[in-house]
């Protein structure tokens, strides 16, 4: 029997662009399947510097009292066998309509010629930048992950004045995703939080050093944030927290 949580939970189609986009995306950069965290750490990217844009104009969004980070936290499961991966920011933030238009639909003009370039192309280096100027970098995160969830809480507005964090959640093999209330109530404050099921080939990115290298490769040079990376991260305090990009 289908609990409170389960009856609110939406399930949508992916448009059958989304589908085909996503296994282009998966076959053509499994080679450089460590290119997910570039996407994530760039999405994240744009979600703070939207709301740092956004208070310019309206303070009630962020009045500059509380941190503008990107975290990065790895967790094994008991058996050490797997875990999760969780990329999370303090932007703006999306409500459960802009989860499933923007994560389930297509709303990127141009995509048809995305497709064109890139179904034909072998090149990954060139497809890998293409998905990222498309702004699909999303999708790589199922070159890692059988099963992704994305929790998001807006900032409260005039005309959202008591926003609920929801959760949109998809996996590898289904053509679906569904967005419902999280359960855990409004644990984020503002932001986005990206839990990435690993698959298990993926474990390396499970390891503190695989971490943190490939963020000083990729990423700490075009965040304009600072990137934290929770070693050995327990439910409780994180033991140890890394700064990988020095704030301006
Ligand atoms: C699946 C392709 N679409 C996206 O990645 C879009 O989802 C949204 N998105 C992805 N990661 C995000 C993130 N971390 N914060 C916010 I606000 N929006 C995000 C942006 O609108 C992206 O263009």
């Amino acid at each position: 029997d289908a609990g409170p949580v389960d009856t609110l939970k939406v399930k949508h189609n992916y448009q059958s662009d989304v589908s085909r986009l996503r296994k282009i995306v998966i076959n053509s950069l499994y080679s450089h399947q460590e290119i997910f965290l570039r996407e994530l750490i760039s999405n994240a990217n744009d979600a703070l510097e939207k709301l740092r844009l956004t208070a310019l104009t309206d303070k009630s969004v962020w009045d500059g009292s509380d941190p503008l980070n990107i975290t990065i936290k790895s967790m094994k499961n008991e058996d050490g066998k797997g875990g999760c991966l969780v990329v999370a920011d303090t932007g703006i933030g999306m409500t459960p309509e802009e989860l499933a238009t923007n994560l389930g639909t297509l709303a990127k003009s141009g995509t048809s010629d995305f497709l064109a370039r890139a179904e034909g192309s072998t090149d990954a280096t060139a497809t890998g930048n293409l998905i990222g100027a498309f702004g699909l970098g999303f999708y790589s995160s199922f070159l890692v992950a059988d099963r992704v969830e994305v929790a998001s809480l807006p900032p409260a507005t005039a005309k959202n004045p008591n926003p609920q964090q929801h959760v949109f959640t998809s996996s590898a093999d289904d053509s679906t995703f569904e967005v419902y209330p999280d359960p855990r109530g409004n644990t984020l404050g503002r932001g986005t939080e990206i839990t990435l099921h690993l698959k298990p080939d993926a474990s390396e990115y499970l390891e503190d050093a695989t971490l943190s290298a490939l963020v000083h490769k990729h990423s700490a040079f075009s965040s304009s944030f600072p990137i934290y990376l929770f070693e050995r991260w327990t439910e409780e305090v994180p033991e140890e927290i890394e700064e990988v990009t020095p704030s301006e």
